[in-house]
């Protein structure tokens, strides 16, 4: 459990760390080192560590899935994804030493005997490692599918006797409340809470982990936080890629399984908790399945469902051979919620997200109510805009006199870009800070059994709806590729209260000479 100290600044609180940390003797185990996942964020994360000297002392990783594979190709895919835009020789010769701590095993999910084979070459490595105990962490970059016998085979046959023992599992857990508890309690069965570390990677994101201290560390803030001042708050998640090639995986699962119901709703949960008594991992999750239970299941009405079809030069969903070509599974969704207690009552949080769109972006933007008329009338709304990706940044959005001899509002605003700010400060990858917090042992930004359940009973009703399993399923609205979603979306939020800005709105600067 983490402790609290003060920093040397006096001010913002910092963590001091009294977990079981993992020093030396410890082999990181991926599987599913063939996939998307593990070639995108897991490698490169550990690399990232390697690199800045953060992971222990003779660290190896092995990479374990059924694909065979030499290892050349293992090291191909597994380090493909790592930056190096101007061939940087320092980083290249780290690439070379990070594939030599960096072995491979295929082998399949369901039999025992390649699990045996796993820990054989395990203790090959252990086997040079000086005295004392052998650690190791299993990373399950895998479909939620294979959790299970996974978990329960690494359990029986890959465990260290002498050591620490972690399992690291991704989202989504399950598909709705019933399948999330049967997940959580076969991996129950093998290994216990402290072990357990359930990753949400929204959780490790720098912006996320600000909201925290913006809110609870400034009094200014503190007070404009509550129904009184806020009019709406919307979590906008856009990617402009389709899911080519992943819809598999995707088909089964669909927009809200994969973005809002985790990531979204973590965000939205620690916008809106109340102050935690500490920054303990436990107090933290306390707070936040509090105010997640205070949120009824989402209603069909405040539900906009999209699908993205070809345009500009780009497939459809249903173009891509690893769909079903009737597919109505949502590339894109909005859900509205709404928290049931004395700060938010009748305050909408719309949730969207959606692949194939305009643009990459991940933002909270909390829109505060009219000023009082009379002297101003029609000046715009303020709004904060905390934008958790890409180039980090909290903005205010406020109304100021136009400079010169007339007097008229325009909006502006208080801009807090990271880059500009802290100029020479690296910015953790998400993965990189929660593959340390793991090594560490702090369960702070990993997911909490409860949550899982408080957050499933808010969506399963929906997701119900959606798998057709009470009616036909509803047909999502068509959206081309590229677009800001469908074509609805602006009276669905406009519905909701969000309004635009009363004056064309220029950002981050403005010249007189168009006013
Ligand atoms: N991709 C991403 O950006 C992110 C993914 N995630 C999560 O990570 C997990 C893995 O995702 P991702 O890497 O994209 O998925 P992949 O489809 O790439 O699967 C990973 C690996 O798992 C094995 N696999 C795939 N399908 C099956 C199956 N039906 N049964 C058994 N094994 C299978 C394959 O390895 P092999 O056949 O060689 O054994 C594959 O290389 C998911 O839970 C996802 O939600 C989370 C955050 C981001
Ligand atoms: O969990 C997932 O997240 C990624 C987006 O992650 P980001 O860190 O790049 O924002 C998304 O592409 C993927 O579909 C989903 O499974």
């Amino acid at each position: 459990m983490a402790s609290m100290t003060r920093s040397p600044s006096g001010t913002i609180p910092s963590m001091e760390i009294s977990h079981d940390q993992l020093k030396d003797n410890t082999i990181v185990i991926v599987f599913g080192a063939s996939g998307d996942l593990a070639k995108k964020k897991t490698y490169p994360a550990l690399f990232g560590l390697y690199r800045n000297g953060y992971l222990p002392k003779d660290i190896h990783i092995v990479g374990y899935a059924r694909t065979k594979m030499d290892d050349a190709e293992y090291h191909k895919r597994t380090t493909g994804y790592i930056k190096n835009p101007d061939n940087d020789p320092e980083v290249t010769a780290k690439i070379e030493e990070f594939k030599k701590l960096s072995t491979y095993v295929s082998g399949g999910y369901e039999d025992a005997p390649s699990f045996q084979n796993l820990t054989k070459h395990l203790e090959s490595i252990e086997a040079n490692y000086k005295g004392g105990d052998v650690n190791r962490i299993f990373y399950l970059a895998l479909p939620p599918s294979v959790f299970v016998p996974v978990g329960k085979h690494v359990r029986d046959n890959c465990y260290s006797s002498k050591g620490v023992n972690r399992i690291i599992i991704e989202k989504p857990f399950g598909k709705d409340l019933d399948s999330c508890r049967e997940l959580l309690s076969s991996l129950k069965q093998s290994w216990t809470e402290d072990e357990t570390f359930r990753i949400d990677h929204y959780l490790g994101k720098e912006m996320v982990k600000n909201i925290l201290v913006l809110r609870f560390a400034n009094v200014a803030m503190g007070s404009a936080w509550d129904k009184n001042s806020v009019s709406n708050v919307q979590i906008t998640f856009k990617e402009p890629f389709g899911t080519e090639g992943r819809g598999g995986y995707f088909d089964e699962f669909g927009m809200i399984r994969d973005v809002l119901q985790n990531h979204l709703l973590q965000v939205l949960s620690i916008l809106t908790m109340e102050r935690p008594v500490s920054f303990a991992s436990e107090d933290i999750r306390d707070e936040k399945v509090k105010v997640l239970r205070c949120i009824p299941p989402i209603e069909r009405k405040d539900t906009l469902l999209g699908q993205y079809v070809a345009a500009n030069g780009k497939p459809g969903y249903l173009d891509d051979d690893t769909v079903p070509k009737d597919s109505v599974c949502p590339t894109f969704a909005a859900t509205t919620l709404w928290i049931n207690n004395e700060r938010w009552e009748g305050v909408p949080f719309i949730l969207k997200a959606g692949k194939a769109l305009n643009e990459a972006k991940v933002e909270i933007r909390v829109q505060f109510k009219d000023v009082a008329q009379g002297i101003f009338k029609d000046v715009s709304r303020n709004e904060l805009v905390m934008r958790i990706q890409p180039s980090e940044a909290v903005y205010l959005k406020m109304n100021t006199k136009t400079p010169g001899l007339n007097f008229r509002a325009i909006p502006t605003e208080m801009d807090l870009t990271y880059k500009r700010r802290f100029t020479d400060t690296k910015i953790p990858e998400a993965y990189e800070a929660l593959i340390l917090d793991a090594l560490k042992g702090d369960h702070s930004n990993f997911v909490r059994d409860d949550e899982l359940d408080v957050a499933w009973k808010i969506f399963t009703p929906i997701l119900h709806w959606i798998d057709g399993k009470d009616g036909p399923r509803p047909k999502p609205a068509p959206y081309p590729y590229g677009s800001r979603g469908p074509k609805e979306l602006d009276a669905y939020i406009a519905k909701l209260g969000y309004k635009r800005s009363a004056e064309e709105y220029s950002w981050p600067t403005t010249s007189m000479s168009n006013l």
